[in-house]
């Protein structure tokens, strides 16, 4: 097992306080040993190669924890339209087109986005899911897999029982990198006796659930008049909140849905980008936050962002907020923690999402000598309104480097982009 020991400005996410101008990071194999000032790694530490980084931050890697990875196969395909019509009147039907092979290729060209942006670990509802889980195992990253599924009889009870043989073949799977979720849509595409299923299945596996919940007006709108309440409320009443949950959206709550989803420990997805480009609007981030909800940050698909950069999503939320409640809402320290160890949490990732001596060595070092970096009055306001994507230098997941100085070593670059376009084209030519 290799040992190297890192040295930069390290921010290790496990508290305000916690930063080290002059640090170093000592890695054994897969996991950090330790994290300090400079000269801080233990006696007896000799590193295999140490890596000067003395002008980066040394922070954890990144945690998306709402996409659906396939979908950068539609990027540019379908814009500026509400959810309903852009769901229905051209993304279903480009999925439909969808074969295991694009859906593969579409999540590859996700995964080398995502390492770019420093992304470690994302929370993926998708199909073809044993698909994905090939090629997140080839990219080296961690992921939270989730068939998404819609309907009820045969295309949902299929769904479901691919989601039960994803969680049986993959469920710590990668020396542990990856987790299985269940992943009923939303409210409005699943009927309640399919989610109550759904809910069955999910608890005797010991398996979290991720759903889309209350992102538009539209879908408050159906389901009071399915089911006389807001959804929040309908999914808690079905029973489906009384074992752990992933909710991605979350814009529109009443008071009473923040306390449920507060008392139920119920943790919420939060896409800014995709809420403003589908217009579907602004979620009460601080007012969940101060009751308690884990709030974590997701880019949704890269057809309603339309990327997967962590870095602008932070910007976005931070400055979201502002806009919507005053120049204090989300300072840059909270953001981070919703990129980072609160997305750890969000995925029941427990050994990621901050530096610290036995977690799983999942971090980034971004390249802090440019001259959007100058001064450098505060790291946190930094990384979260000046930084973007290409500053991310190397990408480390369970100890193993899979970029370093800008270079992708686990995936073929070039081959990922051209299979993206072909195949996309493809199915948009038949679709004309
Ligand atoms: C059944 S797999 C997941 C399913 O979700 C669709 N999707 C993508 N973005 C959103 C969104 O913001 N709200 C609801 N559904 C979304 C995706 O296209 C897949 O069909
Ligand atoms: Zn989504």
């Amino acid at each position: 097992m290799a040992k190297l020991l890192l040295r930069g400005m390290v921010l290790p996410m496990s508290g305000a306080e916690d930063f080290y101008p002059q640090g170093e990071v000592a890695v054994d194999g897969d996991r950090i040993v330790s994290v300090g000032a400079k000269g801080s790694a233990p006696r007896g530490f000799e590193p295999d190669r140490l890596l000067d980084r003395s002008n980066d931050v040394i922070m954890p890697g990144l945690i998306n924890t709402h996409t659906h990875a396939a979908m950068t196969l539609l990027r540019g395909y379908a814009d500026d339209l509400p959810l309903m019509p852009w769901l229905e009147d051209k993304v279903w039907p480009f999925e439909a087109k969808l074969s295991d092979e694009d859906i593969y290729w579409g999540t590859m060209l996700a995964l080398t986005e995502m390492i770019r942006s420093g992304t470690t670990t994302m929370s993926d509802m998708y199909a073809s899911m044993d698909r994905v889980a090939e090629a997140v195992l080839s990219a080296g990253t961690r992921a939270a897999l989730a068939r998404g599924m819609i309907g009820s009889a045969a295309n949902g009870l299929q769904a479901l029982r691919e989601n039960i043989e994803l969680y049986r073949a993959c469920h710590r799977a990668g020396e542990g990198r990856l987790r299985v979720m269940f992943g009923p849509h939303a409210p409005y595409t699943c009927p309640g006796d399919f989610l109550q299923r759904v809910k069955s299945e999910a608890e005797s596996l010991g398996a979290g659930i991720h759903i889309h919940v209350a992102e538009t007006e539209a879908e408050i709108e159906t389901i009071r008049q399915e089911h006389g309440r807001t959804p929040v409320q309908w999914l808690n009443d079905l029973g489906l909140f009384d074992g752990p949950v992933l909710a991605a959206h979350c814009v529109h709550l009443t008071p009473a849905d923040m306390e449920i989803l507060a008392e139920k420990q119920v943790c919420v997805a939060h896409n800014p980008e995709s809420n403003m480009k589908l217009n579907s609007g602004t979620a009460p981030v601080p007012e969940l936050t101060r009751r308690g909800v884990v709030v974590s940050l997701g880019t949704d698909g890269a057809s309603s962002n339309n990327n997967l950069d962590l870095f602008g999503e932070m910007r976005s939320a931070a400055l979201q907020q502002k806009l919507r409640v005053d120049s204090s809402a989300l300072p840059a320290y909270e953001v981070l923690e919703m990129a980072t160890v609160k997305g750890a949490r969000a995925l029941g990732f427990e050994e990621v999402g901050m530096l610290a001596p036995g977690f799983k060595a999942d971090l980034i070092t971004v390249d802090f000598d440019q001259p959007h970096f100058y001064p450098r009055f505060s790291i946190p306001a930094h990384l979260v309104y000046a930084a973007h994507a290409g500053d991310v230098r190397d990408v480390m997941v369970n100890g193993r480097m899979i970029m370093e100085e800008r270079r992708l070593l686990s995936l073929d670059e070039k081959k990922i982009c051209a299979e993206a376009e072909k195949r996309a084209k493809g199915i948009a030519r038949e679709l004309l």
